[in-house]
Parts: C-alpha cells; sequence; structure tokens
C-alpha cells in the first residue's frame, strides 16, 4: 500500500511540483518553521489529500500551491512554471463558505465567474446556472445565503470555484464544519465531480477516512517542523463508501500510520 511519491503519478505529467519547500513564520518574535524541505509532485488529475495533525504546515502548503503565500526555500511550478501569485487556474475552497450574504446562489456562483472576463454575460450566466445544477442546487438558485443549511452553503463555494474552470482545484479543509450525513452526501458529490471533470484537486483534511475516501494518493504530513512523513497510494475504485470496510481497512492502517507521530492520537 505504501509508495514512494515518485511512483504513482510517473505515467502522467506533474501538474504542480513543490521543490524543497521550507517556510518561516515570526509570530511575537519567536522563529516557527511550518514547512522544511517538502517536495512533491501532483499528476494532472490526481486527487492528493494532505493529512497531518494541528500544525503541520497543510494549509500553509496550500496557499504557497495558490501563490497566497510564498515560500522561503525552494519553489512550487504550476504546468512547469514558477507560481508568482493567484490565479484563475488555481483556485481555493476553505472550511468555511465566505459567500457573499447579500447576493443569492447565483449571485455568488456569478461573482466567481468575474475571473472569466473572456466570456459574455449570457456564457456566464449558462455556465452559473449548469454548475449550480451539478452541485445539486439548481432549484435553489435564487435562495440568499441565510436561507441555505451549512451543506448548501459549501455546495455553492464548490460551484463558484468550479464555475471559472480552474486547473486545480484546492480544498482547505472544506467538511469539517458539516455534519456526518451532509458531509457523507459531499463525500459522493465531489468523487462524481471530479470523475466528470478530472480536475487536479489538493484536499487537506486530518481525517483519515475522508482522505481514504477521498484520495489517490494520501501524503502524510508531521509537525514541528511541517515534512511529509510518508504517501500512500489507495487503490480503491470509486466511488468509494465512505463506510465500505475495504476503506475501514485502509484507514486503520493509516491510522497506526498517524500515531507514531506527533499528536497521532488527536486523529479522528
Ligand atoms: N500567519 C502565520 N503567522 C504565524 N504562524 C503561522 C502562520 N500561519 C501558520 N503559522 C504556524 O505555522 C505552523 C503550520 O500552520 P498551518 O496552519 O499550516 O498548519 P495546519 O496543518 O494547516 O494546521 P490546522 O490543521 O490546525 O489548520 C503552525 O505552527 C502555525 O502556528
Amino acid at each position: 500500500m505504501e509508495a514512494p511519491a515518485t511512483l504513482s503519478s510517473e505515467a502522467r505529467p506533474a501538474k504542480i511540483e513543490i521543490e524543497g519547500v521550507s517556510k518561516w513564520f515570526t509570530p511575537k518574535r519567536n522563529i516557527v518553521q511550518a514547512l522544511d524541505n517538502v517536495s512533491l509532485s501532483v499528476a494532472d488529475g490526481e486527487f492528493v489529500c494532505l493529512l497531518g495533525p494541528s500544525g503541520c504546515g497543510k494549509s500553509t502548503l496550500l496557499d504557497i500551491i495558490a501563490g497566497l503565500t510564498k515560500p522561503d526555500q525552494g519553489r512550487v511550478l504550476a504546468d512547469g512554471k514558477a507560481i508568482e501569485g493567484p490565479g484563475r487556474e488555481r483556485l481555493v475552497m476553505f472550511q468555511e463558505s465566505a459567500l457573499f450574504p447579500w447576493l443569492d446562489a447565483f449571485g455568488n456562483v456569478m461573482f466567481g465567474l468575474k475571473l472569466r472576463p473572456d466570456l459574455t454575460g449570457k456564457e456566464r450566466r449558462r455556465i452559473a446556472n449548469e454548475y449550480l445544477e451539478l452541485v445539486g442546487l439548481g432549484k435553489f438558485k435564487h435562495a440568499h445565503v441565510h436561507e441555505l443549511s451549512g451543506g448548501m452553503k459549501q455546495r455553492v463555494a464548490l460551484a463558484r470555484a468550479l464555475a471559472p474552470d480552474p486547473h486545480v482545484l484546492l480544498m482547505d479543509e472544506p467538511f469539517a464544519a458539516l455534519d456526518a450525513m451532509t458531509r457523507d452526501q459531499l463525500y459522493d458529490d465531489i468523487q462524481r465531480i471530479w470523475m466528470e471533470s478530472r480536475k487536479t484537486i489538493v484536499f487537506v483534511t486530518h481525517n483519515v477516512r475522508e482522505a481514504v475516501c477521498l484520495g489517490d494518493r494520501i501524503v502524510l504530513m508531521t509537525p514541528s517542523p511541517g515534512r511529509i512523513s510518508q504517501i500512500f497510494d489507495i487503490p480503491l475504485p470509486r466511488p468509494r463508501d465512505i463506510n465500505s470496510p475495504e476503506l475501514a481497512a485502509y484507514s486503520s492502517k493509516i491510522a497506526a500510520a498517524l500515531k507514531g507521530t506527533a499528536n497521532g492520537a488527536a486523529f479522528e
């Protein structure tokens, strides 16, 4: 099950190449090393989960891929070019949906489409409708944010992130604040959408089962400083059922590996 980083992605071209990335923060005159010499290649169309305890640098790494934060050492390439800043080809979806409360669902997705000035207004409206249908919210396009459940808000956020057609979708614990039933439904949806679109997805989580349900590979990270400790291939067929015994078997192996890391006991 365990595989070196280079093996599983060698057949496909690399979409994202993280090369020797280190990052330090200096809060209140302390020095925190968030990432230490992290290297990882993510293949085109691959679904990679970054898994690890709080503080191991998952979000920092995602922000660096997004171009929101710069590494202090090393570099990240997207399609062979150094990432200089955020761009519409790499969009982030966060734990909190960050929707605009004064807009309805349709308006929020249309806002995301401002990143596509190449499209006409008519095309943007068609695409916004298409993505709201894709996430199962066609009937709620005129619902305002306060009328939507937590799961529906995350669906709108997903439609908003997908509609501009990014090459890479970066997801930072997008389902962590949702109840288990809503999450299970979203696991089905995100797998269906990924299988249809074959976007490259980098997904941050501290939930082992979630990572096994979604990832082609799971990148296990350890804190202080943030490093990659192991990479697991998950060759289970899709769509995967988070409650299946096969998935539970993988989860328990990975959870055991986590127990060997600092704070490993804190994992679900
Ligand atoms: N802007 C910042 N200023 C100071 N320290 C930071 C900043 N961002 C992150 N850190 C520190 O860097 C380390 C890695 O943080 P990061 O948020 O990337 O970890 P994480 O694995 O995503 O954690 P969590 O699962 O809790 O979100 C932590 O020690 C954190 O306190």
